[in-house]
């Protein structure tokens, strides 16, 4: 691993690495954030995935989220949203190939090669967080719109792995969707039956654990009705006592204004589930 960026920030370090990825068949860079804490010993750890477009940078650059993770003494880690370099497949479209990965594991061509981000996202990048860096093994997730996505499918597929889960304007219901159908259809393929392990509402119906699922939804967000539509997991969540706090926030957008309004109480919400473990 090389560390690429070193910043004091809120009395930690706000580090960048780069690293060579077996699952993605990359090198990627990943945004760290060690609280002042880490300077005595191990902290938890926070995933941060974030959305379309965006780098490890977007988060730790506009989030305003160290000062937060200082008080709390937790680390945040926020990976790349893709595998990237000019051997990756790619797309001309903002929506699709590098810089929008999806979190999943891609099964068709050009994609299946690299683009294998539910396994980089779920085991290999813990893996080597928890191998190099003063962190617990405790460890929380969240994520923005397409990473919001992420974060969800990813705790609900794996019971007992994360102490707490939550999302800033997610893609709760991919398969129901103009984002997911295209993204799905290229990377998983026309049978929507693979679609389900990739999409949060319907994992919803055989999920064992109760991790409660904070939400924050801006209600001026352009894609709202289009692509997110959070009533949707809601109403499902309803259905099989799935405990959810969908919290509409009025004349917020999509923005990383939005993400820095709350990200406080959705640290907060983490380092509570983190400390108790
Ligand atoms: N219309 C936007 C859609 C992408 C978008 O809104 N991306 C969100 C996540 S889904 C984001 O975080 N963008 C980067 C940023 O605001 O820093 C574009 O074409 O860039």
């Amino acid at each position: 691993m090389e560390r690429i960026e070193q910043h004091i920030a809120a009395g930690g370090r706000q580090e960048v690495w780069r690293h060579h990825a077996t699952s993605l068949n990359c090198d990627m860079n990943v945004a760290v954030y060690l609280p002042p804490q880490a300077e005595d010993g191990p902290v938890p750890v926070i995933y941060f995935l974030s959305g379309l477009t965006c780098t490890e940078q977007n988060f730790i650059t506009k989030a305003g989220a160290q000062a937060f993770a200082a008080q709390h003494g937790v680390a945040i880690v926020a990976p790349d949203t893709s595998p990237r370099g000019t051997n990756v497949a790619d797309d001309p479209a903002y929506d699709m190939g590098q810089g929008a990965g999806f979190y999943l594991n891609a099964t068709q061509a050009p994609w299946a090669t690299h683009f294998q981000m539910y396994d980089y996202i779920t085991n290999e990048l813990p893996a080597l967080i928890e191998a190099h860096f003063p962190v617990s093994n405790a460890r929380s997730i969240m994520g923005h719109s397409m990473g919001g996505h992420g974060a969800l499918v990813i705790a609900l597929r794996n019971p007992g792995r994360y102490k707490a889960v939550s999302a800033f304007s997610p893609i709760v219901a991919p398969s129901q969707v103009p984002w997911g159908e295209k993204a799905f259809t290229g990377y998983l393929g026309p049978d929507r039956s693979a679609w389900a392990a990739y999409d949060a509402t319907a994992l919803l119906a055989d999920a064992t654990e109760r991790l409660p699922v904070l939400i924050d939804q801006g209600s001026a967000d352009d894609f709202l009705e289009s692509q997110l539509k959070p009533d949707v997991f809601v109403a499902e969540a309803e259905r099989h006592s799935h405990p959810v706090t969908l919290r509409m926030q009025p004349g917020y957008d999509h923005s990383y204004y939005f993400i820095s309004s709350f990200i406080g109480d959705h640290i907060a919400h983490h380092a509570a589930a983190l400390k108790g473990a």
